[in-house]
């Protein structure tokens, strides 16, 4: 199978650091793809690589297997992602109109944005705040708005960098429970930048562990956690010592020492 998106011998530098160094990379179709790592790892410089809203130092994007060119995407072909950030970055105006927003720019008819509305602030249920401003809902209100705006554009590829990360714990489980039904039912591709291991157990189903501007482990999300390798295992095993249950309370750090 084709990946929708390959990264080949790609690199990334600031201020004459490298900030990536990636041989390879690649995003499937209809996979939840989790990228994970501590600090300054690389992770959202990444995201944005991958969604083209950053251009690489030198190496090949392939977007289906075409090479992009310069790594320099076309309107076209960047309006075909959607991205949604920590802060929801919504604008004066109702809720509705931000959830229009990117139908209003594709210059849809007005009775099909108003349908398709509908149908995202039912799927999200926050029907009834489509009249309100966007600019005075609670964090996690302004999330689901933020992710309805994002989703309503059927995204080939939904980016997302930690958008759970500034709700309160009982607000962020309501949404995820509802975002993974929503992800579910539209198989939408999706890539998902996190700090949090119960988020990315929870909703990927692969995952890239990134160390210092290099991935350093990729593979199905429940067997990187239960088996993490030399160079991802000190990060992974912080959070074990929290979360036994999500990194197998068995774990065999043993096994994994020996090889
Ligand atoms: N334009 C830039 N100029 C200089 N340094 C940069 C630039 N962009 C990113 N960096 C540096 O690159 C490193 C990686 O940043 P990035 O935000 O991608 O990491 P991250 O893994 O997402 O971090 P965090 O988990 O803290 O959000 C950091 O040290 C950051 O300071």
């Amino acid at each position: 199978m084709n990946p929708l998106i390959e990264l080949k011998n790609m690199t990334y530098q600031a201020q004459q650091k490298t900030i990536l160094d990636i041989p390879s990379f690649e995003i499937y179709n209809g996979e939840f793809l989790g990228i994970m790592g501590p600090n300054g790892a690389g992770k959202s410089t990444l995201l944005k690589v991958l969604s083209f809203l950053e251009k690489p130092s030198s190496g090949e994007i392939l977007y289906r297997g075409q090479t992009v060119l310069n790594g320099q995407a076309p309107m076209e072909l960047r309006r075909r992602f959607s991205v949604a950030l920590q802060q929801s970055l919504l604008l004066e105006g109702t809720v509705f109109q931000n959830i229009a927003i990117g139908l209003t720019l594709r210059k849809t008819p007005k009775p099909m944005i108003k349908e398709k509305v509908a149908h995202w602030l039912e799927l999200f249920d926050i029907s009834h705040l489509a009249k309100k401003n966007a600019l005075y809902l609670s964090g996690g209100e302004a999330q689901r708005v933020n992710l309805a705006r994002a989703m309503i554009v059927e995204p080939e590829i939904l980016f997302l960098d930690e958008p759970f990360s500034a709700l309160d714990f009982p607000t962020k489980i309501r949404l995820m429970e509802d975002f993974k039904r929503i992800m579910e039912e539209t198989r939408t591709t999706a890539v998902f930048v996190s700090h949090d291991l119960m988020e990315i157990h929870y909703l990927t189903n692969r995952l890239s562990i990134i160390v210092n501007g290099q991935v350093k482990q990729s593979g199905p999300t429940p067997l990187v956690l239960e088996h993490p390798n030399a160079s991802t295992q000190s990060f992974l095993n912080e959070w074990k010592k929290f979360l036994p249950a999500l990194t197998g309370s068995s774990f065999k750090e043993e096994k994994v020492l020996k090889g």
